[in-house]
């Protein structure tokens, strides 16, 4: 009995779901089958490579179900980041095959994006444009809202305009960007752009952090790409990406070169037990969206309840906005107080895991999230960050464990001095 009170007492919550999530106990059980009974190799035309070949028939299925798509236009990859680079080389390749003109202010493709991006957007994008293949524009995202302006990116098209793209909720603030608009806008221009001769407008969704939370459906949206990440619903880290009829209405050019495996748009022998991973844990959001979505709006609600009961007049949050909506997992506060920066807070949680931002971020502790900062959140309330991110499986019991644990941590810094 004893030590069951102890491993109570001494449980540590994680409430860093954005970050990364676990293995559902049956995608991992899938996994293990697959592994264990179909390793052949899909390209094989014998027995055990028909078995595994038809796993990722079904996987291919499942994770185009849950995003709305057709099976042809599901191409798995090793990630989100390698789906979204595929985005960006595609269309700059296909400018160059199409558009390349003799006058140099066409001559390079151009993107626009926002400035709240995950690093696999912002870094891939400036990578191009300092290898001097593409221009970009990055757009702000408004302070009373944290999203992106959608006249203000119609504003920014140029005749050389290629790619928009836009995450669908922001892993930090949680705030959910308004993609449909965008898209509906720029498909208006298009009939007006082609008399010009002018290129296509497409438009990408890096969707990690808003399957499993809310619901995405391409054919809702009417995106040209959208990026799905494993690790963010409960399943394996790899990914895919949906690009709407693939080399037919929009552009995709392979990183990689190889075999012909994905009809030749991602060669490599397929990772087929995380494959069927990537499948099982579609199934389970395609299943229980409502379910997962109701439930961590409940436990994130009471967290901010909470938050405001223990701190009055201390907590300001960053990413709840009355004119904007927010994936439901997500909370990020700041409890204002100038001893209460985030990572001082951070070393004093003993039973809580939660993070100041984003994981890929997390050596820079220190300094303010670039995100928080671009959303117009000052540089003081931005250092007293902290974002959580609750899971399917946290409780109310939990929050209380957190909010206990965070009261101790900031009563120890308030009263150091
Ligand atoms: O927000 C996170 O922690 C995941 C992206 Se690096």
């Amino acid at each position: 009995m004893a030590d069951a009170k102890e491993e109570i007492a001494n449980k540590t919550v994680y409430l860093d779901y954005n970050a990364t999530t676990p293995l559902s106990p049956s995608v991992l059980q899938i996994i293990n089958e697959t592994l264990r009974d179909a390793w052949g190799n899909p390209s094989s035309a014998h027995v055990s490579g028909k078995k595994a070949k038809e796993v990722i028939n079904v996987a291919r299925s499942r994770v185009a179900k849950m995003v709305g798509a057709r099976e042809g236009d599901i191409i798995f990859t090793s990630g989100g980041t390698e789906a979204n680079n595929t985005v960006f080389w595609s269309v700059v390749k296909h400018f160059n095959m199409f558009y390349k003109t003799n006058d140099s202010s066409k001559q390079l493709p151009h993107i626009i994006t926002a400035n709240i991006e995950h690093d696999s957007v912002t870094l891939a994008i400036e990578n191009f444009v300092k290898e001097g293949c593409c221009e970009k524009t990055v757009v702000g995202v408004s302070s009373t809202s944290g999203m992106v302006d959608v006249d203000r990116i119609i504003e920014e098209i140029k005749p050389n305009t290629c790619l928009v793209s836009i995450m669908m909720a922001n892993n930090e603030s949680g705030v959910i960007q308004p993609i449909n608009e965008i898209v509906s806008k720029i498909r208006k221009l298009q009939c007006s752009r082609d008399e010009s001769g002018y290129p296509k407008i497409f438009v990408h969704t890096d969707a990690a952090q808003a399957i499993g939370k809310i619901n995405v459906d391409v054919s809702e949206l009417g995106i040209d790409y959208l990026t799905i990440v494993g690790h963010k619903f409960y399943g394996p880290r790899i990914g895919a990406l949906f690009v709407k009829s693939p080399a037919k209405d929009t552009p995709l050019h392979p990183l990689l070169f190889g075999g012909g495996q994905e009809r030749g748009f991602r060669p490599g022998t397929e990772n087929t037990g995380m494959i069927a991973g990537l499948g099982e844990a579609a199934q389970l959001v395609v299943d229980n969206l409502e379910t997962y979505s109701m439930h961590m709006r409940k436990v994130r609600d009471h967290l901010e309840k909470r938050l405001v009961e223990s701190f009055p007049n201390q907590i300001h949050f960053n990413g709840r906005f009355a004119t904007s909506e927010r994936i439901p997992n997500t909370c990020n506060f700041s409890i204002l107080g100038p001893d209460l920066q985030g990572f001082r807070v951070l070393s004093r949680l003993k039973r809580t895991q939660v993070s100041l931002g984003a994981a890929c971020h997390s050596d820079q502790q220190f300094a303010p999230s670039r995100i928080l900062l671009a959303m117009g959140i000052g540089n003081e309330i931005a250092c007293n960050a902290l974002r959580v991110s609750v899971g399917r499986e946290t409780s109310l019991n939990d929050i209380d464990i957190v909010l206990d644990d965070l009261q101790q941590a900031v009563s120890h810094l308030q009263n150091s001095h």
